[in-house]
């Protein structure tokens, strides 16, 4: 479903944040990207969505080379992935409901769909009691299990975390995490860059480890395998 072929990207300081990686993820895999800071955990998800573009190499997804799509493909080829920040960005002039609507709108769902799917999925984040809420209302947890309703509101093949419970408490970290194994099982690829040792190392999926913006480790069933 991905495939990263000898991908670089230095950036216009001359700076090298991803060296000649290459790397396929099948789809379901649900893959952490772990790696001390700076080791380019964020440029290879940048890359992936297409934010950025590498300095040399190809990334096929879905078996399209993302490097060589038109401008005007961009909007319908991220429509595919559903992105989770650390800080939820959430609309705070929205509600629950809202947030998670607002994102079928762009996406031209019909009216008729946009009222069957949000309480389904807001059922399957455990929410639907909230979804008049606005975010300020909402507990961190809270506010991440919208934003990763939010990422599933088009139906992607894909979910991309970037460090997803970086905001949150254990308890709600572990719930996030469940939640996304959940997700997983239904057949959704995730990969979740992480700083997250206690959760790498107990759910036990593929770890594939940057540093320096090489792949120094790629492990199934792997740990986090840093101090930090
Ligand atoms: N826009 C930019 N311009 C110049 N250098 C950059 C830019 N973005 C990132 N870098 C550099 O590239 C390297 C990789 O950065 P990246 O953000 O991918 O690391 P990371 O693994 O995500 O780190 P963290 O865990 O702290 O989020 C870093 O040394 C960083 O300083």
């Amino acid at each position: 479903m991905i495939e990263f072929r000898n991908v670089s990207k230095i950036y216009g300081n001359n700076h090298i944040a991803l060296s000649n990686i290459s790397l396929s993820i099948k789809k379901g895999e649900f893959v952490f990207l772990v790696g001390p800071s700076g080791a380019g955990k964020t440029t290879f998800i940048k890359l992936l969505l297409k934010e950025i573009e590498p300095t040399s190499g190809q990334i096929i997804v879905n078996g399209v080379d993302i490097t060589q799509l038109k401008r005007r493909k961009v909007p319908f080829y991220r429509r595919n992935i559903g992105v989770v920040f650390q800080d939820f960005r959430l609309l705070s002039d929205k509600t629950v409901y809202e947030n998670i609507a607002f994102a079928m709108e762009i996406a031209n769902a019909s009216s008729k769909d946009i009222k069957r799917k949000v309480p389904q999925l807001l059922s399957l984040v455990g929410l639907l009691n909230k979804e008049k809420f606005y975010p300020h209302q909402l507990s961190g947890g809270e506010q991440q299990r919208v934003a990763i309703a939010r990422a599933l509101a088009n139906n992607p093949s894909l979910i991309i975390c970037d460090e997803p419970t970086g905001n949150l408490d254990p308890e709600n970290s572990w719930a996030i995490m469940e939640l996304l194994n959940e997700i997983n099982k239904s057949g959704t690829t995730i990969v979740m860059a992480t700083h997250a040792k206690d959760i790498v190392d107990a759910m036990r999926k593929r770890v594939v480890a940057l540093e320096k913006g090489v792949i120094i480790r790629d492990e199934q069933r792997g740990v986090y395998g840093y101090d930090d």
